[in-house]
């Protein structure tokens, strides 16, 4: 059963599909049809009479049983930020947030030695009034939920459930399905090969000789000025000698469907947003973000979910072509062509739970972009990695960026551009800013230790002491 349309074509094969659910008439239905087909699976959850962390740690003791049964898995750390590698993550979450809150152009530049430069001996303290407790990021579902349906992926690999938790009744979240809800489900990018041609014929090259595609060099790019999709990077394959298994493919874990999800509603403004009933580390590829690769000219003005994700005189994807010495040279000259055109990822018909990460003017995961096999568009991913620790439960957001106009924004983060706060934290420099950011992480790591981690252990003593 193929998941990606038939009339696409795509640069990577599907992942493994086991049907789940009629997935047949679901893709074979009109948007309006598909509409009614989840308002038939709506149902009321109740969550069994137990205390919501103790349904927490058993979701931890879930996922960490899998791993662990997980031979490949014996490397990967699935534990809390190490004092060493936080310091770096929070300097270049705290560099993000200040660059997002001085949009003003001149503002930037002005101050731009407090962003980046040495000149940052003086911390300058909170504001009064300022609790970090305010900004623990947990979302406590109700403990009645509206489900729209068990599995909008129809994957049993990969089932990705939808709640709506401002709905009062049944009845109300019948109304009120929206129809971006029903696209059709794609775990890889498409591309449509009568309107994209250049596209389709860059997959054609790169499949047709061995020259075209293999495992490339990796070259990251850790400059923090590099922000949300000009981030870019390698990703190895099962081209690779290592079969895709190693360190360097940032989408090992996606593809295993690692990391369980769920789409949800906590707003009725902010609509639906993802989060995960388990933790997920900082630096860690959590998800993609596909859609259909189309040409700017393609995409419409009123977009709401579209990413660029190729640029023309890319000086970076230059560099990455000037290390290829294999390629042939029409495919070289296509590639050359290829990057005078600006391309999107645009997830409006055909698209992934990706597309429904809510902004945050402090976000919890940046989108990257990946090149896997060749370095056309269409060889490339978005792929959504982790900025912080992220305790279960929390949402899943990324910055839109400034070029995206929210009307007012609801992230509730210490430094929303729209929230009390950002006038005063906009005045910080990097150090300050990353000192704010340790006392927020500081309350959610002993949140979960106390919460969670704690009881668990003791749980766990108690039994042992019963068994002997
Ligand atoms: C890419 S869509 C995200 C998925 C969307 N929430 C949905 O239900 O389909 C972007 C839209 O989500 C809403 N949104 C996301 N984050 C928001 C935020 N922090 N504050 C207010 N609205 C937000 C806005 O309506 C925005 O135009």
């Amino acid at each position: 059963m193929a998941q990606a349309p038939p009339n696409k074509m795509k640069a990577r094969p599907d992942p493994p599909f086991l049907m789940d659910g009629d997935y047949t008439t679901y893709v074979n239905s009109s948007v309006k049809e598909r509409v009614e087909i989840l308002r038939n699976q709506c149902i009321e959850v109740h969550r069994p009479q137990e205390n919501y962390f103790k349904a927490v740690a058993r979701e931890h003791n879930r996922f960490r049983a899998r791993i662990q049964a997980d031979p490949e898995l014996k490397e990967w750390k699935h534990d809390f930020m190490t004092e060493k590698d936080s310091g770096v993550l929070r300097r270049i979450l705290a560099q993000r947030t200040l660059l997002a809150l001085c949009t003003d152009e001149s503002l930037k530049k002005k101050d731009e030695h407090l962003v980046f430069g040495r000149k940052q001996k003086e911390l300058t303290p909170p504001p009064p009034g300022f609790d970090p407790k305010k900004y623990d990021g947990m979302y406590r579902t109700p403990d009645v939920r509206f489900q729209i349906t068990s599995n909008l992926t129809f994957n049993k690999y990969n089932p990705i459930p939808v709640y709506c938790d401002v709905s009062n009744t049944l009845d109300e979240l019948k109304t009120n399905i929206p129809d971006t809800l029903a696209f059709q489900y794609i775990n890889v990018n498409v591309v449509d090969p009568v309107k994209e041609i250049h596209l389709a014929n860059a997959i054609e090259m790169a499949n047709e000789s061995p020259n075209n595609r293999g495992s490339l060099k990796p070259i990251l790019f850790k400059h923090s000025r590099e922000m949300f999709y000009g981030y870019c990077g390698f990703s190895c394959s099962k081209l690779c000698g290592c079969d895709g298994k190693c360190d360097l493919n940032a989408m090992f874990l996606i593809e295993k469907n690692l990391f369980p999800l769920e789409i949800f509603r906590p707003d009725p403004i902010i609509g639906f947003g993802i989060r995960s009933p388990v933790f997920i580390p900082a630096g860690t590829p959590v998800m993609e973000f596909t859609g259909e690769i189309m040409s700017r000219k393609r995409v419409g003005s009123e977009n709401n979910y579209t990413y660029q994700c190729s640029y023309h005189n890319d000086d970076k994807w230059r560099l990455f072509l000037g290390q290829q010495p294999r390629f042939n040279d029409n495919y070289r000259k296509l590639l050359l062509a290829l990057h005078q055109i600006d391309y999107y990822v645009d997830p409006t018909f055909y698209g992934n739970v990706g597309r429904m990460a809510a902004h945050s003017c402090c976000p919890n995961m940046e989108m990257i972009r990946i090149f896997r096999e060749s370095l056309s568009p269409a060889h490339l991913s978005f792929v959504m990695v982790t900025l912080e620790d992220v305790f279960p439960g929390t949402p899943l957001t990324i910055d839109y960026g400034s070029l995206y106009e929210l009307e007012s924004c609801k992230c509730n983060s210490f430094a929303c551009r729209s929230g009390p706060n950002a006038d005063v934290f906009k005045k910080f420099n990097t150090l300050s800013l990353t000192n704010v950011i340790r006392k927020i992480h500081n309350v959610r790591r002993q949140n979960f230790q106390r919460s969670v981690l704690d009881p668990m252990q003791k749980f766990a003593s108690k039994t042992e002491r019963m068994d002997n």
